[in-house]
């Protein structure tokens, strides 16, 4: 089985530090081979000024794994980069999507067994002409490029207590009421079933989807679209044989007892979801692209650009973020 691939996200924020201390922590961690897609001065740079010594290796992808246990691996970028902790620069920017593409690219080639993210600042990127909302919506351009196949990315945060996945994403919330559809709903919760049998390994996943208005809506009181589209969903679903609750007012489906009825909450917007997912286990929980034809997780967390170049950044998400795409690969590859 290949080596994960690792793209160094926006190199101003914590990806850097958050590979590097990965790749130290290696055995203690358990922490499974990858490579990183990156500018190699720049990681060697940022190690020197967190006071790291780390045996670095410029490399193709098929050398990695051998080179894992002992090296680095850093897989070059063609665009070089400039140091800049703390502080994002446009100029970087063209390095930063190259490493996700690349990583696409191997993935699709066989010589990556996933694709694992360090985070990207959407503003900057933008700036640079980037026209995706974040990786999600990229990534799966990019599958689509790749199979000439249509492609619906759904974003799913999952941790040890909680799965969450929102069916609207980066948009401003007065958009979310007209950008719900039951359709929308459908296509995600359908996803979602599917991907938790097929990756995850549960038998008959159970989805909670949650209610978008205060207390579900309350029989159309406090908001109409609880029951004139969740509600409808919900009733396909179920008919469709998907073991499916909702809509459930959501300040009272994420406590414990709420929580173990349930494999995923479909949550109608960004924050509903990554509240609780945050919330609940900000250094556990792990990102994951759920709908692409290769598996993609990433940390729950930005580019945490206050911290960036301080040798302060925790690893824990970014490992298991790791940890999560090698279970995944594995899992889909029985
Ligand atoms: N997967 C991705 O590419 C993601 C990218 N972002 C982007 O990141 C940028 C910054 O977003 P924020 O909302 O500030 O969230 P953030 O997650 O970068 O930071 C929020 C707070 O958590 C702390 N923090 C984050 N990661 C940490 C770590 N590994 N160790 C210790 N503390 C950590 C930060 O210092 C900050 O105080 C935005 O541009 C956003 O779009 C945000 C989430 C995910
Ligand atoms: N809030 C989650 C986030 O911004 C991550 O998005 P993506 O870049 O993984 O699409």
């Amino acid at each position: 089985m290949p080596p994960l691939a690792v793209s160094g996200g926006d190199p101003s924020g914590v990806g850097p530090e958050i590979a590097i201390t990965a790749w130290k922590l290696r055995k203690t961690a358990d922490v499974p081979a990858f490579f990183l897609i990156a500018d190699p001065d720049l990681i060697a740079a940022r190690a020197k000024s967190l006071g790291e010594t780390i045996p670095l290796k410029v490399c193709d992808p098929d050398e990695a794994a051998a080179l894992f246990p002992d090296f680095l691996p850093v897989v070059p970028l063609k665009n070089s980069q400039t140091d800049s902790p703390g502080v994002p620069l446009a100029e970087n920017a063209a390095g930063t999507v190259e490493a996700i593409q690349r990583a696409v690219g191997y993935a699709f080639d066989g010589k990556a067994a996933a694709v694992v993210t360090c985070p990207i600042a959407k503003k900057p990127l933008y700036e640079a002409g980037f026209a995706h909302p974040g990786h999600t919506e990229f990534l799966a351009e990019l599958a689509e490029a790749h199979t000439k196949k249509v492609c619906k990315p759904v974003m799913m945060l999952a941790g040890p207590q909680l799965r969450a996945v929102p069916v609207t994403i980066h948009i401003p919330l007065a958009e979310v009421p007209k950008a719900l559809t039951s359709e929308e709903i459908l296509a995600v919760s359908r996803i979602t079933a599917r991907e938790l049998k097929e990756k995850f390994g549960i038998a008959r996943p159970r989805l909670a989807l949650s209610g978008l208005n205060p207390h579900a809506g309350e029989g159309g009181a406090l908001g109409k679209e609880d029951d004139a589209i969740i509600r409808p969903a919900v009733e396909v679903l179920a008919a469709e044989g998907i073991a499916v609750r909702g809509p459930l007012p959501a300040d009272t489906m994420f406590h414990a007892p709420a929580r173990a009825t349930y494999d995923a909450a479909i949550c109608m917007y960004h924050d509903q979801a990554l509240i609780p997912a945050k919330a609940l286990a900000f250094d556990e929980t792990v990102n994951v692209t759920l709908g692409l034809p290769f598996i993609r997780t990433s940390p729950d967390h930005g580019t945490a650009f206050d911290i960036a170049g301080k040798g302060v950044a925790r690893p824990d998400s970014l490992i298991a973020a790791l940890r999560l795409a090698r279970k995944l690969a594995d899992n889909t590859r029985k």
